[in-house]
């Protein structure tokens, strides 16, 4: 097995960049206690609140704008790339990296830049079914792709010759009992046992559409017995929710401890970035995906696999009415039977060792580079 000394991660942005990021972090750090971890980062991305406290070093490059397509030439336009492909590459000798694995988000394109130009190598991690920008920019540079989810039949041609490892998933989701963990769940919520639970989040920065739409359908939910815990999301607007429900109704600006939330659910309504399909998949719980309509439908591509297995359904983000809530969200919230099928075809197409099966690639990764 190849040791490492110091390994760069580069990722930022969204949670969804960030936390496959932290699960493989603390994967190095089980394997290799002594391993030098730098992560870079951009000056405003979700990593400057998330990385610091989870113990990592963050280094902060200056940021690039992403161009929306695939675009080499900016590379070579030194006062749109220059500054951080040349912070990233200081960085790189200050800790003589061994190799650097990036995850996407516009900071990963100066990182894998200056690696290539230092020789050091790369290892992409993708995570979303058809690759994000960055990366396909990344893979100019590198062989050394990984992917999060099994191969598609229409599979981009970047993908095609990729690694599946699955998607690092924080430990606490990994070694997650969610029947075991579910009392304290509910009772830290204020949730009752006997009602089943809509869990609702929109992903890191939250969404709108599905705000809206869930609290407009607040009063229907709570008579017919539902309870809600609706996690708002980091970026966006606070909503209204009546205040005399007959039964809970939960509003949290943001979960941090999300195996809490997992635990509780009997049903999940979110949007479908790479990382929740994931948790959803590895954890077993069904899910009405409503997938981001913008993006080149990256999210609709990422859920579609696991409604096709029967692990979910999917709703596109205009048919999200309180109405739809009503006719398809709450017969299916209480029926206990479906829910339990839809758990297991989600479990069969999740996993849960993706920090491990990423760890063994970049290892091999090195080896091949020595
Ligand atoms: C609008 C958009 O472009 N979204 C993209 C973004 O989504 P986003 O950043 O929302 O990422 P994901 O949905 O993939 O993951 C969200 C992560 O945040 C965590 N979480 C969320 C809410 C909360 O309160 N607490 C919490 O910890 C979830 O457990 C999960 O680990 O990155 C994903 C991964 O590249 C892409 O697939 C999405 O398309």
């Amino acid at each position: 097995m190849a040791s490492l000394r110091s390994v760069v991660l580069a990722g930022g942005g969204t949670g969804g960049h960030i936390y496959p990021l932290l699960a493989f972090a603390d994967a190095l750090r089980r394997h290799f206690p002594d391993v030098r971890i730098t992560t870079l980062g951009s000056p405003k991305g979700m990593e400057n609140d998330l990385i610091p406290p989870a113990g990592y070093d963050l280094r902060v490059i200056p940021a690039f704008q992403l161009p929306r397509s695939v675009n080499m030439n900016l590379l070579r336009t030194p006062d749109r790339m220059y500054k951080s492909s040349q912070a990233a590459g200081k960085i790189l000798e200050e800790v003589q990296a061994d190799v650097v694995v990036g995850f996407g988000g516009y900071v990963s394109v100066p990182a894998y830049l200056a690696a290539w130009r230092k020789d050091i190598p790369i290892v992409i991690h993708e995570v979303n079914v058809p690759p994000g920008v960055a990366n396909r920019m990344g893979m100019k540079f590198t062989k050394n792709i990984a992917v999060g989810f099994p191969q598609q039949p229409q599979q981009a041609e970047s993908l095609r010759d990729a690694r599946v490892v699955g998607v690092p998933l924080r430990t606490a989701l990994t070694q997650l009992d969610r029947a075991a963990l579910r009392p304290q769940a509910l009772y830290q919520f204020g949730l009752r046992p006997d009602l089943p639970v809509l869990f609702v989040s929109g992903g890191s920065s939250g969404a709108r559409t599905i705000n809206l739409a869930v609290a407009a359908a607040a009063k229907r939910l709570a008579h017919s017995g539902i309870q809600v815990l609706h996690v708002q999301g980091g970026r966006n607007d606070p909503f209204d929710v009546p205040a005399d429900l007959p039964v809970p109704y939960r509003v949290l600006p943001y979960l941090s401890d999300m195996q809490l939330g997992y635990a509780a659910a009997d049903l999940m309504l979110c949007r479908g970035g790479a990382i929740t399909v994931a948790e959803t998949t590895a954890l077993g719980v069904p899910a009405v995906y409503v997938p981001y309509p913008h993006s080149n439908q990256e999210q609709k591509r990422n859920a579609l696999p696991v409604v096709e297995a029967g692990g979910g359904v999917l709703v596109d983000n205009s048919e999200l009415t309180p109405e739809w809530i009503e006719q398809n969200i709450i017969p299916l919230a209480r029926d206990r039977q479906r829910l339990g099928a839809m758990s297991m075809a989600a479990s069969r197409y999740g996993r849960r060792d993706g920090d491990e099966a990423l760890l063994e690639f970049v290892l091999e990764a090195v080896a091949k580079s020595r």
